[in-house]
């Protein structure tokens, strides 16, 4: 089974206004509500691949009720822990530049910490858990290493997309796959990393740390998959972008779930980058039928 955690999950509130100005009143063009938080996107995602997951978490209040109720209706599989606030409204300013706002989310109190540890418990040998998103500062900052520290002696597969501290502090209990993009794997040796030359070496650091698999998206200009033995360089796919978030979420659904199904790393990484430029390329996470659509585009070549 994959099990995704998003620890503070959002409604993401997606504006679209014409040549924004700011100190005055702007008027949508259009807006969308979608269920968001890097976990629940990825769990999303891996519904559209067929694939099944469970997404884990804190959600609150009315919004919470919004976010459980459009994974229902998408048979998406969740078991949220509930807290008193209300989960966050992120949003996502569409316009001449993509500005987002991002919530800071309701507090999380100790017994709903320790509801989650519970759930955690089911999780067997074998299976996957997907950490994504940043920890919100009611929780401990090292919840990610805990939780990656315990999967690792549990025979768990972690995989987490994170940055920062919480993404560097895990990498010694070697998860299965982490996803830095390109700024994300800079900010982590403090260096400016611009180009696919650039991050290798970055990423080699990362598996000499413990990582087992290291994907690196550096948006439109390409992605690197780095495993123990090879090191894969990939195209993306030619298309308008029309709104890039989960893009990089997408991109961890479908190495996962093809992962699972196929137990090959090119098959996977190859629908990993369609996943993600499919995302880019629609207005809510990608369908399928697009992935597939794009696939043909995604040339991996091999270092
Ligand atoms: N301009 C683009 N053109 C084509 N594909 C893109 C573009 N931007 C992103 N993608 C696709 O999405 C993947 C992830 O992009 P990116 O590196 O922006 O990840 P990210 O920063 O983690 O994303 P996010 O935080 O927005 O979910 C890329 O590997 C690529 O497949
Ligand atoms: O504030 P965080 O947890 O870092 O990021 C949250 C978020 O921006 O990430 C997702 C896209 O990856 C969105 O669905 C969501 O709004």
């Amino acid at each position: 089974m994959i099990y995704t955690v998003t620890l503070n999950p959002s409604i993401d509130y997606i504006v679209n206004v014409d040549n924004f100005q700011i100190d005055s009143i702007n008027r949508m063009i259009s807006d969308q509500k979608f269920p968001g938080g890097k976990g629940i996107n990825v769990s999303r995602v891996l519904k559209r691949l067929d694939v099944t997951s469970i997404a884990f978490g804190f959600i609150g209040g009315f919004t919470g009720d919004f976010i459980e109720n459009v994974l229902k209706s998408e048979s998406v599989l969740s078991d949220f822990v509930r807290v008193a606030g209300d989960s966050r409204i992120n949003i996502k300013l569409k316009s001449q530049y993509e500005t987002e706002i991002n919530g800071q989310g309701p507090t999380i109190s100790e017994q709903n910490s320790t509801d989650f540890f519970k759930k955690l418990e089911q999780i067997q040998p074998g299976d996957y858990l997907i950490l994504a998103g940043n920890i919100p500062s009611s929780l401990e900052s090292n919840l990610y290493e805990k939780i990656a520290k315990w999967g690792n002696e549990k025979g768990v597969n972690i995989v987490v997309d994170a940055s920062g501290k919480a993404l560097l502090d895990v990498v010694k209990h070697k998860p299965f796959f982490i996803k830095p993009n390109h700024h994300e794997l800079g900010e982590l040796f403090d260096v400016t990393i611009s180009t696919v030359e650039e991050a290798i070496p970055y990423g080699q650091k990362l598996l000499e740390l413990g990582a087992k698999n290291v994907g690196i998206s550096l948006a439109g200009m390409g992605a690197i998959l780095m495993t123990e033995k090879d090191i894969f360089v990939s195209n993306v796919p030619k298309g308008e972008v029309i709104n890039s978030v989960g893009a990089g979420d997408s991109l961890v659904a479908g190495f996962i779930g093809t992962y699972v199904k196929t137990n090959d790393k090119v098959t996977a990484f190859k629908t990993a980058v369609a996943a993600g430029s499919a995302t880019a390329f629609s207005s809510d996470l990608t369908s399928r039928k697009k992935i597939e659509e794009l696939i043909d585009q995604v040339m991996i070549e091999k270092r």
